[in-house]
């Protein structure tokens, strides 16, 4: 169903650099840094939460350090000789210290849930929102490389890891200070208790780092087959795929393909489990004999006299105390090593996002354009073999309609791509020329340009335009999301884009949501969607509008009325890029370029080019006109001098 497996792309792996970054050693280093984002992101987000949950938790450390000493008094009072009513009342102060101790512990530990639950939400937005705004200025053509792709897709997994890590961290310090405190006071009890100590934790360290690296391998590994899985699901549900689900049977091929999938991810879930049942017994195993090993070094102290009773006593709490929290201390310290993995992969992915974004800055651009040119443009798509376009020269003039023609694949939307400034070209240079005299005027290269001057004098409809699963009015305001909505402006984009009779006929206006399912949801035709397109470029209200097969899906009339509205807008002066199939409407374009298999072959207005004997234009034309009777086609031409010369 792909073409082939999608798993145990290991080169992919390697290329990236994950396993070397998987080490312990790489981990250890990563992990302050890990935890000084997820802190910064803390800090800048809520710094009293912050605060809070610091407190909350060394009060906790504090407050079970104090209990374990009032332990070892209540202990000493009643392994020491005289009456029982006397050794009991004795025990009585230590034994308040203790409640004293447990209740600040309890309220402690209420106020850290309370301050991270609301610290959490926020460290996930701090870091989403930086992910996600990293991603959005790349350049267009970055997101085309394999490699960068994977990256950018790899950090989407670790944009919530953020937020678990914070609540993981406040886990760890709690475990590690109850540690901490635990093994103080073993320490002070008897120096050679501590270091049985870390013969507990440490194999459930090792098996703990193990698990956690067998796990994110996998799932490395899986990352295209996991995709392969969701997006094969998702077509089952969605609704523009399910007459084909249901008419073609494609839903049991999608089915069959589902099972196939899931049982190569059971096996390997199966493989995990073993692996980690395999590590989870053999670290126990090493931390059972050293937990021995502790018991009988008590054992020995006590039988030769070493350690008091009482003392002894105490030092059993202070071992289980510590067990207890070093068992979560590494569960914890698993999960948080497995995030990690993927927070790393997120700032990974920002960092790279960082590295081919759109400049932010650069040179101004003449306050009116007069006209683009392009000026021996080459370009090829990362990966392919041939040049989508190969050293094309043109020129767009302003307030002019200026049509591309050309077979599919010869290059127009590239082209339209390069004109928007959304892709530099690999080889030549492109002109945005106003201001200045007629003889010599401003000029910024496409590269040395403030992209965001450039962005702000372009409008888009691409072929496959954005249906944005929102209300009517966003779907048109969206167009030009520097200002809030304008309900003016608003109402003469949806006027002039003759998409206001669709708003007048949906339920709820311009709060009717344009898809099906949500409580103000509506269905509106593929046509409609294509005049809400229409209306949004007219509520951007830029000096170029670029539109790649803007009538697809319209019926006749309004195909023709949409070109005139389109041929109008050069009345205020914008100039209007149009890509289009259609050739009747090219036919009133100022000028038309014709490209071919990257190249631009022919150039003129309508009647130069069909004057133009074997051109490729006049053949085009010809060929559609001929469906409708217009003119003649070549063969029907030949076969009518065959008859008259007969
Ligand atoms: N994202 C891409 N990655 C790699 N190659 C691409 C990509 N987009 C287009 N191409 C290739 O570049 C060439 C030009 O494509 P382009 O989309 O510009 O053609 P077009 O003239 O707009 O075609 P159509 O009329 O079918 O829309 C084609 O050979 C196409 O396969």
């Amino acid at each position: 169903m792909f073409g082939g497996k999608l798993r145990y792309d290991q080169a992919y792996v390697r290329h990236e650099g994950a396993l070397i970054r998987m080490s312990f050693w790489e981990m250890a280093q990563a992990l302050p840094r890990m935890v000084a984002l997820v802190v910064r992101a803390a800090w800048e987000a809520d710094r009293r939460a912050l605060a809070g949950v610091v407190l909350a938790e060394l009060g906790q450390g504090l407050a079970s350090a104090y209990g374990l000493v009032a332990v070892n008094g209540v202990l000493t009072s009643l392994f020491a000789g005289g009456p029982t009513p006397e050794r009991l009342r004795q025990a009585l102060p230590a034994l308040v210290v203790l409640a004293v101790m447990s209740m600040c512990v309890a309220v402690l530990a209420a106020w850290s849930v309370a301050m991270s639950g609301r610290l959490e939400p926020q460290v996930e937005r701090a870091v989403s929102t930086r992910y996600y705004t990293a991603v959005t200025r790349v350049e267009l053509v970055a997101t085309e490389e394999p490699a960068v792709q994977r990256v950018l897709e790899a950090g989407k997994f670790g944009t919530d890891s953020a937020r678990r890590m914070l609540g993981l961290s406040v886990g760890i310090a709690n475990a590690l200070i109850g540690m901490v405190a635990a093994g103080t006071v073993l320490a002070s009890l008897h120096p050679l208790l501590l270091p049985t100590l870390l013969g507990v934790a440490l194999p459930k360290g090792w098996g703990a780092v193990r698990s956690a690296r067998r796990e994110y391998t996998s799932r490395r590994h899986w990352i295209d087959h996991r995709r392969a899985i969701a997006s094969l699901l998702q077509y089952l549900t969605m609704p523009h795929a399910g007459a084909e689900i249901r008419a073609h049977g494609a839903g049991e091929l999608l089915l069959r393909g589902y099972g196939e999938m899931s049982a190569s991810t059971e096996a390997e879930q199966r493989r995990l489990a073993r692996a980690q049942a395999h590590t989870d017994l053999i670290a126990s195993a090493l931390s059972g004999v050293a937990a021995l090993g502790a018991y009988g070094m008590l054992w020995w102290l006590l039988t030769g006299g070493g350690m008091p009773l009482a003392v002894g006593g105490t030092a059993v709490i202070a071992i289980r105390n510590s067990t207890a929290k070093l068992s979560s201390l590494v569960m914890q310290l698993n999960r948080m090593y497995e995030e990690m993995l993927l927070l790393t992969d997120t700032q990974e992915a920002i960092d790279m996002a960082a590295r081919h974004a759109i400049p932010e800055s650069g040179a101004d651009l003449p306050e009116v354009v007069n006209a683009i040119r392009v000026d021996n443009v080459s370009f090829t798509y990362p990966g392919a073999e041939k040049p989508a376009l190969d050293a094309v020269s043109l020129s767009v003039p302003r307030g002019k309609v200026i049509a591309l023609v050309g077979a599919n694949g010869s290059g127009k939307t590239t082209l339209a791509k390069i004109l928007a400034g959304l892709m530099l070209p690999g080889e030549g240079r492109v002109w945005w020329e106003g201001g200045g005299t007629a003889d010599d005027p401003v000029r910024v290269e496409v590269r040395d340009a403030d992209r965001r001057q450039l962005f702000e004098k372009v409008a888009l409809l691409g072929q496959d335009y954005p249906r944005w699963q929102m209300s009517a009015r966003t779907n048109i305001t969206i167009g030009d999301a520097r200002v809030p909505a304008d309900g003016e402006r608003l109402e003469t984009a949806a006027r002039d884009a003759d998409a206001r009779h669709i708003v007048d006929g949906l339920p709820h206006g311009w709060d009717s949501i344009v898809v099906k399912g949500y409580e103000r949801g509506t269905q509106i035709s593929g046509g409609q969607w294509q005049k809400l397109a229409h209306a949004r470029i007219r509520y951007r209200g830029a000096a170029f509008v670029l539109v790649d097969e803007p009538t697809s899906a319209l019926d006749p009339h309004a195909e023709i009325e949409t070109f005139a509205r389109l041929r109008r807008l050069t009345e205020e002066d914008t100039t209007v890029v149009l890509i289009t199939h259609r050739l009747a409407a090219t036919a009133t374009a100022d000028h038309i370029y014709v490209l071919d298999r990257g190249r631009l072959v022919e150039d003129g207005d309508h009647g130069t080019l069909m004057g133009r004997e074997g051109g490729l234009y006049r053949s085009m034309y010809q060929a559609q006109a001929a469906q409708y009777d217009l003119v003649p086609t070549q063969a029907e031409r030949t076969d009518g001098a065959v008859e008259s010369a007969s």
